[in-house]
């Protein structure tokens, strides 16, 4: 299987909307988003849509929530008067979408079949919108392969279990096979985002997507294990020479669909643990949920530089984290600091801030 890397203007129509590799779409009278709980007959797509330049997800509701209030502050988005942010796709009990302005964000759920159909809908949804040249990025959680907990990986290619950097689906009876292409340059892009007063590292690597989070990544602690823990290690120490850097669950068949319908994307993990040191995520909850806003920090910062917008300000804190609370690095800190478990450049300080 050979495919070129790099996507090509031939990928898109002149205009930067999406050329559909369907050719029975445009002949259905109308085309039900059914897990969306949208559809090109009952909706106005153009109308709610077309302005949508940077689709954004990540596995919960919760997470992405979060980022769409934080990207309206960040960008400075008002919503239109009288309105509220809503979970457009709420009717569908699946996923859960909002939209800000050129940002749309969504939940995938947990792993390849969950996030796979949402990108069929979505990637539908960017070609009925007529949406021009949008990027697509999956702001997740992962486990570190040699990285500690707190840390941003960015993929620049992604292989399954056994390596293989395609994605594979039997369709009619046959394995079709769809390479799981990355954008190197725009990894590098956001990598460059990352500022020196961030409590994070950022890691360009190779991402290993699994089918399972437990046998599938080698943990001891599932309710199943027929291996030992010198398999395990064997295992994870092999994969990190061969310059696997993070594993996570859905980056083979994000990519794989993007590159197939001639779509930008990348892959923001923070890790979660070190796999070479363990295998629970112990970290509390409050840690948890302030790695998760990482990701969204270097995107945010992103999309706020191809709007034209200053990104010089260092962000200090997320809106939806820490409450008012000064999160910053040590050194930077002023106030009386109360060390976190778990947080080695960090600390969060029990000084509100005004
Ligand atoms: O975006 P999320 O945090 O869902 O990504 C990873 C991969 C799996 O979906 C999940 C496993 O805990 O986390
Ligand atoms: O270890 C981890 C942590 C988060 N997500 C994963 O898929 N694996």
């Amino acid at each position: 299987m050979s495919e070129k890397e790099d996507l090509e203007e031939t990928d898109r129509f002149p205009d930067g909307t999406i050329k559909l590799r369907n050719p029975h779409i445009a002949e259905m009278d109308q085309d039900i988003l059914y897990h969306l709980a949208l559809g090109s007959g009952s909706h106005d797509l153009v109308e709610m849509f077309s302005d949508v330049r940077y689709v954004c997800m990540g596995g919960t509701p919760k997470r992405m929530e979060g980022f769409a209030n934080f990207i309206m502050d960040e960008i400075g988005y008002k919503l239109p008067t009288g309105t509220t942010l809503l979970d457009i796709s709420y009717l569908s009990y699946r996923y859960s979408m909002y939209k800000v302005g050129p940002v749309l964000c969504f939940s995938h759920g947990m792993g390849i079949p969950s996030v796979g159909i949402l990108l069929h809908e979505v990637i539908k949804l960017m070609y009925h919108a007529k949406c021009k040249n949008p990027i697509f990025f999956r702001l997740g959680t992962c486990g570190g392969i040699g990285i500690e907990g707190g840390n941003l990986v960015i993929s620049e290619s992604a292989v399954d279990g056994l390596m293989h950097p395609y994605l594979e689906l039997p369709v009619l009876g046959k394995m079709q096979r769809r390479p799981a292409i990355l954008d190197k340059q725009l990894a590098h892009e956001l990598k460059d985002l990352r500022f020196e007063s961030d409590p994070f590292s950022v890691t360009v690597g190779k991402t290993m997507c699994t089918y399972d989070f437990y046998e599938g990544q080698g943990r001891l602690d599932g309710a199943f294990c027929d291996y030992s823990e010198e398999d395990k290690l064997d295992f994870l120490h092999k994969i990190h020479q061969d310059n696997i850097v993070n594993m996570e669950m859905e980056s083979l068949c994000f990519a794989a669909l993007c590159h197939h319908a001639g779509i930008r994307c990348a892959v923001i993990c923070v890790t979660l643990l070190n796999r070479l040191t363990g295998d629970q995520v112990s970290t509390s909850k409050e840690v948890l949920g302030k790695w998760q806003e990482y990701p969204q920090m270097l995107v945010s910062r992103y999309i706020k530089q191809q709007m034209g917008l200053p990104i010089s300000r260092p962000q200090r804190t997320h809106p939806q984290a820490m409450k008012n609370k000064c999160v910053v690095t040590r050194d930077e800190c002023s106030h009386q600091p109360r060390m976190m478990e778990g947080l080695e450049r960090q600390h969060l300080c029990t000084v509100r801030i005004p």
